[in-house]
């Protein structure tokens, strides 16, 4: 169909939609009732997210997710638990009980579903209490929109506006909560490709070394050297020495200055591409064709955008949080092997994850 047909579908639909008659008719005539209804509540749940997030961050920083951990809790000992009025305290429990943070039985609070799948993943949690960041830039969206990388979050991301600097201090903050999300990424990328085919693996802006040490822990055999800014390359190396761990080293360095080692089988980039806009990030995938051996593999793993079942979480949520970073986007996997072909490599394909909203695979050859 043409495009000029499918603009002309979409304003007819669009005419329709918005017409109050035609919203009233939809809601009462049986048919498409249930497609109404879940039409109304869609746009609900747009108007009021911002109070369901404000929600689970006050359940978690407020110690009520803690708090409920070992079990049942009345209310008067929830609200001394949580140093908050006992009406306030009902207030939140409630609140989180419709979000199936919390549930009630009987007379006591429990963790709900989602609040006990939150207690599973320690990353989660450091997001959530790392998103009072974002969620001042956003403050006041129009602000955030005319003002590229303008506030919090872009100064928490040193890197992303002076590429390459960074000061022992800045980089630990970021670095840490990097290697505690990194099980959501880890172990979806390790199941999506065949590493047991190398030997040695590169992994470029690998941070701290949480996805190498997940990585060997995985395939014993395979020797792992993280590429980072120096400051980081030196806490990698601090965390494998402290924890024993042979057959991992960190190197420091610039990867958009083309620093990398040369003569690479396999270089993986974790949640990396998307934190650079067209030219740096074009910069660096040149830079690792060039650090390939012909027919090296190069994987990429982060979140996408125009992914199915998970497009919000793309253009929506790390669209909005890349620009208040101050740099990169989310790309879809088109978009990426486009960018690979130009950079000179021969090949490129999607691999299946099982959790594709947090992470997408690309495995390219040189
Ligand atoms: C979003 S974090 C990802 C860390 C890790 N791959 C992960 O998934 O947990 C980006 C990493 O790239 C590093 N980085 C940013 N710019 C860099 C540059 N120009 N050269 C080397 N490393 C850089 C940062 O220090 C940081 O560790």
């Amino acid at each position: 169909m043409s495009d000029g047909w499918r603009r002309a579908l979409v304003q007819r639909r669009n005419r329709l939609l918005a017409d109050p008659r035609f919203q009233r008719f939809a809601a009462r005539f049986a048919p498409t009732r249930p497609v109404a209804r879940s039409e109304a509540r869609a746009l609900f749940d747009l108007v009021a997210g911002f109070t369901y997030s404000q929600t689970l961050a006050a359940f978690v920083e407020s110690g009520m997710l803690a708090a409920l951990e070992p079990g049942a809790m009345d209310a008067s000992v929830l609200a001394e638990a949580t140093q908050l009025p006992v009406e306030a305290s009902e207030r939140l429990a409630r609140a989180a009980a419709a979000l199936r943070l919390a549930e009630r039985v009987g007379t006591h609070w429990m963790l709900g579903s989602a609040g006990a799948a939150l207690l599973g993943n320690r990353g989660i949690l450091e997001m959530i209490a790392h998103h009072r960041l974002l969620y001042a830039d956003l403050a006041d969206p129009l602000a955030a929109l005319r003002s590229r990388g303008g506030g919090a979050l872009a100064r928490y991301w040193h890197y992303a506006q002076d590429s390459g600097q960074g000061s022992a201090d800045e980089v630990a903050g970021y670095s840490a909560l990097m290697a505690a999300s990194q099980p959501l990424v880890a172990d979806q990328v390790i199941d999506a490709y065949r590493f047991g085919a190398h030997r040695r693996v590169l992994d470029i802006g690998g941070g701290e070394g949480a996805f190498v040490e997940r990585l060997q822990e995985r395939h014993p055999a395979i020797r792992a050297t993280v590429f980072d800014l120096p400051e980081v390359a030196e806490r990698a190396r601090a965390r494998f020495a402290a924890k024993g761990l042979g057959g991992l080293d960190a190197v420091g360095g610039d990867f958009l200055a083309g620093e990398l080692p040369r003569e690479q089988e396999c270089v993986t980039l974790v949640r990396i591409l998307h934190d650079h806009d067209a030219d740096p990030a074009a910069r660096l995938l040149r830079n690792i064709r060039a650090a390939l051996r012909p027919g090296g593999q190069l994987v990429i793993a982060e979140p996408m955008a125009g992914t199915p079942g998970a497009v919000a979480s793309g253009d929506a949520y790390f669209g909005w949080y890349l620009w208040a970073m101050g740099s990169g986007r989310p790309r879809s996997p088109r978009e990426i092997g486009t960018m690979l072909a130009d950079a000179g490599f021969a090949r490129s394909r999607l691999l299946r994850t099982q959790l594709p909203i947090t992470a997408r695979v690309v495995v390219a050859t040189a």
